[in-house]
């Protein structure tokens, strides 16, 4: 398991490409959008891991509902793993409610499932695994 990336819940991308891009040293280097999930998001390169900027495409979006109540900041944290259906296994036993336990495409082509944030100490967790 690794931390993949951290997700940042930011109102408007394109100002914040332009801080991050600044704090970086460095420009994005995806943009996609997860219609599913209502986002747009630029991913940022940082040694092993990624930052993961999102910015909610509309209402419905979790990160829209998420600004509607907290300030912009971390959202979650999102651990890559080598088979996500075995983690979903284990993680299940080790007594960890899933928000969905269906595996969905996620952006820079990943499966991802969320864990509860109630059931990982306040931490909204995400798991995923590269899509083959
Ligand atoms: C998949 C594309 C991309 C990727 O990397 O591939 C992404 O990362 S997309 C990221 C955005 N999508 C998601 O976050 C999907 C999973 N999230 C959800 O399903 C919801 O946001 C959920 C269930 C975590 C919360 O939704 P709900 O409608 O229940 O919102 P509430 O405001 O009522 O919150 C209930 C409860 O949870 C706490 N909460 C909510 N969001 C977070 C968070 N990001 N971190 C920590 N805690 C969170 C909230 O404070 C409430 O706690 P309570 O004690 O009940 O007040
Ligand atoms: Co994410």
């Amino acid at each position: 398991m690794k931390l993949e990336h951290i997700g940042i819940a930011v109102k408007s991308l394109e100002t914040s490409d332009q801080l991050f891009s600044r704090l970086l040293g460095k420009d994005f280097y995806k943009q996609e959008s997860v219609e599913r999930e209502g986002v747009k998001t630029s991913f940022y390169k940082v040694g092993e891991s990624k930052i993961e900027l999102l910015e909610a495409q509309n209402n419905e979006s979790a990160i829209a509902k998420y600004l509607d109540k907290n300030r912009e900041g971390v959202h979650h944290l999102a651990f890559g793993v080598e088979n996500i259906l075995e983690e979903i296994k284990r993680l299940e036993n080790a007594g960890f409610q899933f928000i969905s336990k269906e595996p969905k495409v996620g952006a820079d082509n990943k499966l991802v499932v969320f864990l509860h944030p109630k059931t990982t100490n306040g931490v909204l967790v995400e798991i995923c695994q590269e899509k083959n």
